[in-house]
């Protein structure tokens, strides 16, 4: 005897994903991301993934609106979301003052600890050799990914420089 069929029905989950979009091309690239995830909860047949947008401020659009490059309410939205997606912070209008955007950035790294930084570098497209700085004869079958380290060492290590050290001679960075 054949056993009726159970009916599965789809488990539904929410994922809270803050958006940090940033400055400049960082608005644009946040947008096209989140088109993906938007493909993505309109296309998962088997599980029922919606995700929850909240729209923060960082670097410079951050600056404007609060006088600071990452507001408290951006940090703690951050801290509490499933993921973040940031754009890119920065542009000629914030300068070199003693507020500006990347520090938003650094900060973030920061507080959540963000120590892995993974950059390829590849063409996605023979298309795009020309584009390059370099002759495309150089360049062509570039593929290799810089691992960065980001929340330590000598990129937030502590450091004494020669005028501050004891024997003014010695200076270190960790
Ligand atoms: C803006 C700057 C602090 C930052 C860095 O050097 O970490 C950026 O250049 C990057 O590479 O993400």
């Amino acid at each position: 005897m054949s056993q009726p069929e159970l009916k599965k029905s789809k488990t539904s989950v929410t994922k809270t994903i803050t958006l940090l979009p940033g400055d400049h091309v960082g608005t644009e690239i946040v947008n096209e991301a989140v088109k993906v995830l938007k493909a993505i909860e309109a296309n998962t047949p088997h599980q029922d993934i919606k995700f929850d947008f909240k729209n923060h401020l960082i670097g410079g659009a951050a600056i404007d609106a609060t006088g600071s490059p990452l507001p408290d309410d951006s940090l703690t939205a951050a801290k509490s979301s499933d993921a973040v997606l940031l754009g890119a912070v920065g542009g000629p209008k914030w300068g070199t003052g003693s507020v500006r955007p990347e520090q938003g950035l650094l900060k973030i790294r920061k507080e959540l600890n963000l120590y892995a930084n993974l950059r390829p570098c590849n063409f996605t497209s023979d298309s795009l050799l020309e584009l390059s700085p370099l002759k495309s004869e150089i360049v062509r079958g570039t593929d290799f990914t810089v691992v960065r380290e980001l929340v330590g060492g000598i990129y937030f290590g502590e450091r004494e420089e020669q005028e501050d050290s004891e024997d003014k001679e010695s200076a270190w960075d960790t």
